[in-house]
């Protein structure tokens, strides 16, 4: 007789309307989910990323799903996400709704065409995944997304904790030499966000469209505390706990790895496009 609840970990935490995520600390919008996958889940996901084969960066090395996007920022491809970037993580980010408490239709994804977050997306949900893995000592310049997506980004991150800064895009101040001197005397804000592992992260309207993000390159993250790290409320206490123990310095340990789920504006089936012209729209 099987006992299910002898080979598998405790679930997921049910998951809670969005707002009790949100960094209040932050502009409009960011939400941070802790434990959004269970030590098991992420076992297995790291499992089946490490069968597929990746793309060499000077210093990373990332692996697009289903397929890289063009130079003009399409989707174009006959297939689909691999079911292991679907379930549990898509289904689960479906699920989460502005509105009501959604522990019911956390597996069955039964949400989402409520009040979620990709509701009012081109197709409804991510269907691209970009994967990034981050020795310790790596990052990634601060950069912006852009227009090839719809403006919601969910970054699952595993393996180690990482901290993404984020800060208000300058504005064009070229020839303006009183803005220059503005800038100069009140250097931007830098918002830094720590990521645990199996945590989720949502960034989307003006957290989007209005600021950059990125990672530095450093061995040790230090500076950190309950004033600096804009999600410190919604932290673990064990992470709490290491931060502070370490009088704010936190050395990262091991490859973190990120996936990044968006939804791709523009998609072409590969099968359809003949001679150099597309002949479906999607
Ligand atoms: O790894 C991350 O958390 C960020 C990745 C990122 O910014 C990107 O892929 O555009
Ligand atoms: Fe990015």
């Amino acid at each position: 007789m099987s006992n299910t609840s002898l080979d598998s970990d405790p679930p997921a935490s049910p998951l809670l309307p969005l707002e009790t995520y949100r960094i209040k600390s932050l502009p409009p919008n960011a939400y941070y989910i802790p434990s959004f996958l269970t030590p098991q889940e992420s076992t297995t996901l790291l499992l089946q990323i490490s069968n597929h084969p990746w793309t060499s960066l000077t210093h990373r090395r990332l692996q697009p799903h289903p397929a890289p996007l063009t130079p003009s920022g399409h989707l174009l491809t006959t297939k689909s996400l691999p079911e292991y970037l679907v379930s549990p993580i898509i289904d689960r980010i479906l699920s989460l709704s502005f509105t009501s408490p959604c522990s019911s239709s956390v597996e069955s994804g039964s949400d989402k065409n409520g009040n979620g977050i990709f509701t009012n997306s081109p197709h409804s949900r991510p269907n691209h995944v970009l994967i990034n893995e981050y020795p310790p000592g790596t990052g990634i310049s601060p950069h912006e997304d852009g227009a090839a997506y719809f403006p919601v980004v969910c970054t699952v991150s595993l393996g180690a904790h990482i901290i993404l800064q984020v800060t208000p895009k300058r504005k064009d101040t070229i020839d303006d030499n009183s803005n220059r001197e503005e800038e100069e005397n009140n250097p931007p804000k830098i918002y830094k966000i720590f990521q645990e592992p199996n945590s989720l992260l949502i960034t989307t309207d003006e957290m989007y469209t209005e600021h950059l993000h990125g990672i530095e390159a450093v061995e040790v993250d230090e500076g950190l505390t309950d004033k600096t790290v804009a999600n410190w409320e919604l932290l673990g206490d064990e992470t709490k706990i290491r931060i502070l123990e370490g009088g704010g310095r936190v050395r990262r340990e091991e490859v973190r790895i990120s996936l990044t789920y968006r939804d791709v504006l523009k998609v072409k089936d590969a099968g359809k496009v003949f001679g150099g012209r597309v002949l479906g729209r999607r």
